[in-house]
C-alpha cells in the first residue's frame, strides 16, 4: 500500500527538475556519461558531485553511474549536512563524506574516478619505495618537465597555474574497505598539502576537486593525461623527476 505521508525529503522534484544543462542534476548525469566512455566511472565506481549556493548534489550508490538520470540525484544542505531530496529506494554514494571534504576547504565540484593510470600510478610509487628498501605509506607521486602540468592550479593557498618548471606533487593514501573510511585520511592529507588538487588512493583511484565544474573536470582530465605518460614514461624507463 502507498505510504499516506511523504516526507519533504522523498520529494523537493523541483530541485533537481531543469532544463538548463548545466543545472548540476543534469550535469552529474552528463559528466558521468563522459567519464565513463574515459574508463573512470565503470562497474559502478567512481562518481561526481557538485556544490551550487547551499545545496550539494550527489549520485545514488552502487548504480550504474552513466545511466543515471536527474531525478535519481540526492540534495544535501551543505550548512547542517541534512538531505532535502532523498530519491526513495536508494543510497547517497558512499563517497560523500569524501565529496563533502573537498567542499568544506572550498570545492565547487569533486570528481572520484577508479582510472587505471591513476590505480598503476600509485602500484608504481609502492613499487619504487619497496625497491629503495623505504615504506611506501606516506610517499607522493610527483612529476616535472611536462607542459600539462601547467594544467594543474598552484594551489588553494596560491594564485596562477603550476609553470612548466614547478614539480606536481600528488599524495597518495592507502585504501580501506569501505569508501567512507577514507575520510579521516583523506582529510589528514588535505591540510598536510594544503595546495593539492587531487589526492591518489592505492590500488584504488584519486579524487579531484575544483572551485567550479569546468575547472575540476580539466583538472581531472590534466591529472589522468599525466598519470598516463608517468605509466608510459616508466615502461620506457624515464625517470619522472630529474
Ligand atoms: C566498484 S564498487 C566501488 C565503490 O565501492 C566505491 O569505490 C566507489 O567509488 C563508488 O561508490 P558509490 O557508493 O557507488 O558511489
Ligand atoms: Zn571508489
Amino acid at each position: 500500500m502507498a505510504a499516506l505521508h511523504t516526507s519533504l525529503a522523498e520529494t523537493n522534484d523541483h530541485l533537481v527538475v531543469s532544463d538548463d544543462p548545466e543545472h548540476p542534476a543534469n550535469h552529474i548525469c552528463t559528466l558521468c556519461r563522459n567519464f565513463y566512455s574515459q574508463g573512470w566511472v565503470g562497474g559502478t565506481g567512481g562518481g561526481t558531485s557538485i556544490k551550487r549556493g547551499p545545496h550539494i548534489f550527489i549520485a545514488p550508490s552502487g548504480v550504474q553511474k552513466e545511466l543515471m538520470q536527474p531525478h535519481n540525484i540526492f540534495v544535501l544542505e551543505h550548512a547542517n549536512r541534512s538531505y532535502i531530496r532523498k530519491p526513495l529506494d536508494l543510497k547517497p554514494s558512499a563517497c560523500t563524506p569524501l565529496f563533502l571534504a573537498a567542499f568544506d576547504r572550498g570545492a565547487g565540484c569533486c570528481i572520484h574516478t577508479h582510472s587505471q593510470w591513476a590505480v598503476l600510478v600509485t602500484l608504481l610509487v609502492e613499487q619504487e619505495a619497496h625497491t629503495n628498501g623505504q615504506d611506501s605509506k606516506g610517499k607522493c607521486f610527483e612529476i616535472e618537465k611536462i607542459e600539462q602540468i601547467k594544467g594543474i592550479p598552484q594551489g588553494r593557498t596560491k594564485q596562477g597555474m603550476l609553470g612548466y618548471f614547478d614539480k606536481l606533487v600528488v599524495p597518495i593514501i592507502e585504501n580501506t574497505a569501505h569508501e567512507e573510511d577514507l575520510t579521516q585520511s583523506l582529510e589528514e592529507a588535505m591540510e598536510k598539502y594544503p595546495d593539492a588538487y587531487a589526492i591518489l588512493v592505492r590500488r584504488h583511484g584519486v579524487y579531484v576537486w575544483g572551485d567550479n565544474v569546468q575547472k575540476a573536470k580539466t583538472q581531472a582530465e590534466s591529472f589522468d593525461y599525466l598519470f598516463r605518460l608517468a605509466v608510459e614514461m616508466k615502461r620506457l624507463g624515464l625517470p619522472w623527476v630529474a
